[in-house]
């Protein structure tokens, strides 16, 4: 246990680039160990997450190696290429690698085990199981598809067509991961886009993918099975996720104005940054760019008074991993914040639609917490904290709670921090950089 205390912080002044993103990160480590050759991947979050899929490529016979200056190499085994793991893969608190595994190892002739920490084996497996058993795997699964699991993959896959009930860019991953390795046509339809990560890497290394917009806003996506995927250069841009700490901090701390370079603008990824423009939120983007085939810009980020909003559904994708951060931003602005269609919060790392309430009490935020909606109630002052927050091992309860303290009237205690280090390693000596005051309590 790493316990922080985050106490009222002075202004936050200066420029800071925050860790490569996750997403794309676990991505380039799998689709290079998928591909002829050598990928070289520069800017890879070397968090515990994504070290676990480097663990994870290794076990299967990739080589994967750090070089001196932080690039990454992967000396990939074509696609279904791997060989048998002999132990166990520990794939941690990383529900992305996991999921994206069990597609890649569906088609992969052998059995694999798999497990995780405690948070990971309570998150629902069966909603990537269930799409991926027509290709042809078997799986067996703790009762109620919880991990470990075992995955007897098929020699002799079947491409599939699956139209997805939850928009979750993991389940979508999964299923076009599986059909790299079948003949033929595999289709996801997702009826609200999630993140094109996958869809736009693939493309990067070779395979050919087809995406259809309809005029209902779904996606239809088609993979071509058993292409050859070629080794490529990836340079991974900074996490719009990891950025919205420094940015929600900034807004909430009287007087502060930062810059947080070079950050990764996906369309599909920038739902919080419309949101907090929307309550008001000064946040400029300068240098708007792009670098190595994603969106980026710097983002001027000034202390403003937000005022409260309602934040739609249909933008729930393009945030989900921001709710956290956002809950807290909307404590400390005026009037009312709705956010609606929360449902998939229940699912991450904790139930955080629930420890996101519990957690704003704990610190006097007057609230109210649907099954799927949360309802913020801020009076434009700061607010009271003081609140002893349990992470139950998330990493982005952890944070947006160190972000809560910075500028509330009494000091926020988090019981462990060492979540963070799975996403955005070196975190709190970045945010005292800026001007936090965050301490370290405990071993
Ligand atoms: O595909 C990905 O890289 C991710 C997809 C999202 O999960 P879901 O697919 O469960 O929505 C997100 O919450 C996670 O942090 C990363
Ligand atoms: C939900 C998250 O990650 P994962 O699903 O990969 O554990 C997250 O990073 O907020």
């Amino acid at each position: 246990m790493k316990s922080v205390i985050s106490n009222q912080s002075s202004p936050l002044n200066g420029t800071i680039r925050v860790p490569g993103d996750k997403s794309i990160s676990h991505r380039a480590l799998m689709f290079g160990a998928m591909a002829v050759g050598e990928t070289r991947v520069s800017g890879l979050l070397e968090g515990e997450d994504v070290l676990c899929t480097a663990s994870a490529m290794r076990a299967l016979g990739a080589k994967v190696e750090r070089e001196e200056d932080g690039t990454w190499t992967v000396q990939g085994r074509g696609v279904g290429g791997f060989s048998e793991p002999t132990g166990v893969l520990d794939m941690g608190n990383s529900g992305t690698a996991a999921r994206l595994l069990m597609g890649i190892l569906a088609t992969q002739p052998f059995t694999t085990f798999m497990t995780g920490d405690a948070s990971l084996c309570s998150r629902p497996m069966e909603r990537v199981m269930k799409p991926l058993r027509p290709i042809g795997v078997n799986f067996v699964s703790r009762d109620k598809g919880r991990m470990p699991i075992a995955i007897q993959g098929t020699s002799n896959p079947m491409p599939i067509r699956y139209e997805l009930p939850v928009a979750s860019a993991q389940v979508k991953s999964a299923v076009l991961l599986a059909g790299l390795n079948a003949p033929g046509k595999t289709t996801v339809i997702e009826p609200n886009p999630s993140r094109d990560h996958t869809e736009k890497m693939l493309t990067h290394f070779g395979a050919e993918v087809e995406v259809v917009h309809q005029d209902n806003g779904a996606r239809v996506i088609t993979l071509t099975g058993q292409p050859e995927l070629v080794a490529r250069d990836v340079v991974v841009p900074t996490d719009p996720s990891s950025a919205a700490f420094p940015v929600v901090a900034a807004l909430l701390v009287p007087g502060s104005k930062i810059t947080v370079e070079a950050v990764g603008m996906n369309p599909l990824r920038t739902g919080l940054f419309t949101t907090l423009k929307e309550m008001g939120a000064k946040i400029s983007e300068e240098n708007r760019r792009i670098e190595a085939g994603e969106e980026v810009a710097d983002l001027v980020v000034e202390y403003s008074q937000l005022q409260g909003v309602d934040v739609p559904a249909s933008r729930a994708p393009s945030m989900i991993d921001e709710y956290p951060v956002l809950a807290v931003a909307a404590s400390f602005a005026k009037g009312t914040t709705r956010m609606n269609g929360l449902e998939e919060l229940r699912v991450k790392e904790s139930d955080r639609l629930a420890v996101v309430a519990e957690s704003l009490a704990a610190c006097g935020v007057d609230l109210e917490e649907g099954d799927d909606y949360l309802v913020v109630n801020g009076n434009g002052s700061p607010a009271q904290g003081g609140g002893e927050i349990q992470s139950r091992l998330d990493h982005r309860i952890a944070m947006s709670f160190i972000v809560f303290g910075m500028a509330s009237v009494q000091p926020v205690r988090i019981d462990d921090a060492s979540p963070i280090d799975t996403s955005f390693p070196g975190f709190n000596d970045l945010m005292n950089g800026l001007g936090a005051k965050v301490q370290k309590k405990g071993a």
